[in-house]
């Protein structure tokens, strides 16, 4: 190490002398302009992540924001189909480009790169990382908010997205029975171990609400989310319901028609 000049973090060998950590923080790609990042969380799947970040990509883009949605869930995308969006990424010999939804939402999904939707993601864990990474790098973004679709838990993608893309914080999504479960816990141990801010919780499912009469009813019990929240240390930021209509308008591809406002003290949140 004869041009060694003691100073570890303006050197990028990995000697025996270092002392400091290193960042495997990535840069954006260079013609990329993006505002804040945040990543959308759950301890399992089927609790409705994607519908969270669909309608919260939504709901900021309806406050005038550029948007964008990074679909993190490389083997099981669902972000193109409840935007309506089915044709391929495209691309210049700069980078990618990402599909605009139909009021100018960007998405970015393993779906936009497979020639047939249908078609089974066979890829080993590192690519998978490396595709969550490259959405990161390689994507010609232009937007004042990125949500990351992650995929369920605490596996590779996760970890890999936590530790390449500088990340302004974190939403949790889970169902009521979930929020009780270990997997919560799980999940707010790795961003509190990766130094990401836990902004807070959005509980989906949480009630019916009645059709004749507006009453919700809480079918898996009322007044335990807060004090199950309180003990993973997250605020409750929102509360949704099971909708047949919210179901509806995914299936469509449409769901910037959605209506609702449960979402808007999240997007709050992320903007203030
Ligand atoms: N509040 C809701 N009301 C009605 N249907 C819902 C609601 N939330 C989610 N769904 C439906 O439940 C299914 C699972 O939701 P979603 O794909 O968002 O879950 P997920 O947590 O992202 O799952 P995964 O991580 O496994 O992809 C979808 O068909 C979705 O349309």
């Amino acid at each position: 190490m004869s041009d060694c000049n003691h100073n570890c973090s303006s050197c990028a060998s990995n000697c025996g002398e270092r002392t400091e950590p290193q960042s495997l923080l990535k840069q954006h790609h260079v013609k990329a302009n993006i505002g804040k990042v945040f990543g959308i969380v759950s301890g399992k799947g089927g609790v409705g992540k994607s519908m969270v970040t669909s309608q919260l990509a939504v709901t900021l883009r309806r406050m005038g924001y550029k948007v964008g949605v990074l679909d993190g869930d490389i083997m099981g995308p669902s972000i193109p189909k409840a935007f309506g969006i089915h044709e391929q990424a495209s691309g210049t010999e700069d980078g990618m480009i990402p599909a605009v939804s139909s009021t100018g939402i960007q998405v970015m999904s393993t779906n936009l790169l497979l020639e047939h939707e249908t078609d089974p993601v066979i890829w080993r864990g590192p690519v998978i990382s490396g595709v969550a990474q490259q959405f990161w790098t390689d994507v010609i973004w232009d937007v004042d908010y990125l949500l990351i679709d992650m995929p369920p838990g605490t596996g590779d993608v996760t970890l890999s997205v936590f530790q390449s893309i500088p990340l302004n914080g974190v939403v949790m999504v889970t169902s009521p029975q979930e929020l009780v479960s270990m997997v919560v816990e799980k999940t707010v141990n790795m961003a509190n171990m990766m130094h990401v801010p836990m902004l807070g919780l959005v509980e989906n499912m949480s009630y019916v609400l009645c059709p004749d009469c507006d009453k919700k009813i809480y079918l898996f019990g009322q007044g335990k989310t807060q004090e199950a929240a309180a003990r993973h240390g997250l605020d409750v930021l929102a509360q949704m319901p099971i909708d047949p209509a919210l179901a509806a308008v995914v299936d469509a591809g449409r769901i910037e028609d959605f209506q609702g406002n449960w979402l808007e003290n999240v997007a709050k949140q992320l903007t203030k």
